[in-house]
């Protein structure tokens, strides 16, 4: 079966699991500079950067992590087609429930494990608008802009992502990551996959829309003693300035600036570039260790009891 038909319009949002929902909701709002509508119900806060409902959910859990990855199809059909082409291949999609669309205010969805990580990926075609604009305050946050993922098989999540998923490849850096489009997004990377002794989180991005952003960034999180663990820095893949930090959990947040676009048709190959710190920042910069270290993977089945 071909998977043409398995487009995306976008990483369309990310559920985290937090052990302490004031705090995190605090950090996300005034720190990241995420907006909230409402008071979390039921343990869950949605928080936003754009128009629609919710580009990050927080689930409060006793494990911090990443509950769920949700990708936004471009139609209906391309909702269809995935789901048919992962059911073709044994993959389980489990339909997620009346109640949870409306809670997420999205359309028919699933759920699935991604075998080679177990992580938890939710397909949707459409999400409702927010109640009003995003109205930036310290940051003009753009977009969510992408998950890292850690894989013990790098090779096998991206074989599947790309033979499965319809992702495309835009870089690798050697042995350590790959980053990957969920086609036909332009950006450079919705996802990558970095090579790690277990599947967890390494970082989730948002991009912002000057160097000021980061720059302010930088001040703001040094002030609220928040760490910052790489950067300001400039990588080569993305060609983007990112700043790397750390959210009440521990888990690893990326601010970036400018990303590579790719067009649809006749796409520059990828690179392989060298296994080397010079791969990952112009400037010369060494990631603290606690960079990318904190964020389980909940597995569906969990998922489904919450
Ligand atoms: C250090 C990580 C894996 C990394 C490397 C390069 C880029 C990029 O080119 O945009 C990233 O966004 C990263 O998170
Ligand atoms: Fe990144």
């Amino acid at each position: 079966m071909s998977i043409d038909a398995i487009r995306y319009v976008r990483l369309g949002y990310v559920g985290l699991n937090v052990t302490n929902m004031e705090a995190s909701v605090n950090f996300y709002e005034t720190l990241v500079g995420l907006k909230m509508d409402a008071r979390p119900a039921s343990g869950v806060a949605y928080l936003r950067c754009s128009d629609r409902h919710h580009d990050i959910a927080l689930y409060e859990h006793e494990v911090p992590g990443v509950k769920r990855i949700g990708w936004e199809m471009e139609s209906p059909e391309a909702l269809d087609a995935i789901e048919a082409h992962l059911t073709s291949i044994g993959i389980a999609c489990a339909p997620v429930s009346d109640a949870e669309t409306q809670a997420l205010r999205i359309g028919r969805a699933f759920r699935m494990t991604e075998p080679t990580t177990g992580a938890t990926f939710e397909f949707y075609s459409e999400m409702a608008a927010a109640p009003e604009a995003y109205h930036p305050t310290h940051t003009q946050i753009a977009r969510l802009g992408h998950v890292v993922l850690s894989s013990p098989d790098r090779e096998a999540t991206e074989a599947f992502l790309m033979d499965h998923m319809n992702f495309r490849v835009s870089d690798r850096i050697q042995g350590i990551v790959t980053f990957m489009r969920c086609f036909p997004n332009p950006f450079h990377h919705s996802l990558g996959v970095g090579s790690a002794g277990k599947p967890g989180l390494n970082h989730v991005n948002f991009m912002v829309t000057e160097m000021g952003d980061i720059g302010k960034a930088t001040n703001r999180m040094k002030k609220a003693d928040v760490p910052i663990v790489y950067g300001i820095g400039k990588h080569p893949p993305s060609e983007s300035v990112f700043l790397y930090f750390l959210d009440p959990d521990g888990m690893t947040i990326e601010y970036s600036y400018g990303m590579e676009e790719f067009p649809e048709s006749n796409p520059r190959q990828p690179r392989e570039m060298p296994a080397s710190l010079e791969s990952i920042d112009y400037w010369d910069g060494v990631p603290d260790p606690r960079m990318g270290k904190v964020g389980a993977l909940e597995p569906l089945g969990d998922t489904a009891k919450s």
